[in-house]
């Protein structure tokens, strides 16, 4: 689905990406995990296309990302950021119907099917009492809700997450990442998703990608990755792995 190598980035005085590769399987749920500042947010925007002027090579679905015309690539993924800043009010409908945009010609209207699947997320999403609102006058977690409706509404089939559930109250985080995950059981979507929350990761992911000063120090199966002892290797504290009805739980403590 998405094959990169030696892929290493710079900004004046610093190396931010180091020789990271990368082989990213159809279907599957990508957990990325680091310390602040290991270059997850870098390593996210080089392969959505966000970054150009990186070194190396990145495939996505066969193509070379710097092949990929903007739409083109607006077809194939989707990116839920940070954070999402605009200074332009649109409302939350604006929003959600741009989601449809890579899939529209030039000047043309919505469709009836493009409405279909905005009403469907927007259900989905419990989205309906704040879709007349501007996205400005929104709260954190509201607002990243909406952009995940977006997303979702692009229908591509890779969908990258960053940190998208950071603002969001428990029940909404794993409403939307049990979303997320069905649609990686029924559609083979696949998913990379940022994480800090160590049981988030080791619920919804199915491999964690451990990054540490921009490299990729571990990449494998959640549940012999996601481990006390590569945890403590990357991010120097202690945890503890819990199991109750047959989910892990990992407990960080200092
Ligand atoms: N444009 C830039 N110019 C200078 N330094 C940058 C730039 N972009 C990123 N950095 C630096 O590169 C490092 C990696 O940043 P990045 O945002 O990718 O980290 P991260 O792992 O996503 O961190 P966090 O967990 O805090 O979100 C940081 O030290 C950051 O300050």
């Amino acid at each position: 689905m998405i094959k990169a190598e030696n892929i290493n980035y710079s900004v004046p005085g610093k190396n931010i990406i180091k020789g990271v590769d990368l082989h990213i399987k159809k279907g599957r749920f990508y957990g990325i995990l680091g310390p602040n500042g290991s270059g997850k947010t870098t390593l996210m925007d080089i392969i959505c296309g966000v970054i150009a002027d990186y070194h190396g090579s990145i495939e996505v679905m066969g193509k070379d990302l710097k092949k990929y015309h903007k739409k083109d690539l607006a077809k194939v993924l989707a990116l839920v950021p940070q954070n999402f800043n605009t200074s332009f009010s649109f409302n939350v409908e604006e929003i959600l119907e741009m989601g449809r945009y890579p899939h529209k010609k030039k000047f043309s209207f919505l469709g009836k099917e493009d409405r279909e699947i905005i009403n469907e997320v927007v259900k989905e999403l419990e989205l309906g009492s704040i879709i007349d609102k501007k996205i400005t006058d929104l709260s954190g977690g509201e607002r990243q809700r909406a952009i995940f409706g977006k997303a979702l509404i692009q229908e591509t089939p890779i969908l990258f997450l960053d940190e998208s559930t950071s603002n969001l109250d428990p029940y909404y985080a794993h409403s939307l990442l049990k979303k997320v995950r069905d649609r990686v059981e029924e559609k083979s979507l696949t998913v990379i998703s940022v994480f800090h929350d160590f049981t988030l990761a080791s619920l919804y992911c199915d491999e964690i990608i451990f990054l540490k000063d921009g490299k990729v120090v571990k990449i494998g199966e959640t549940e012999h990755t996601l481990t006390p002892e590569n945890i403590k290797n990357v991010f120097n504290i202690n945890s503890k792995m819990m199991e109750s009805d047959d989910k892990k739980f990992v407990i960080p403590y200092m």
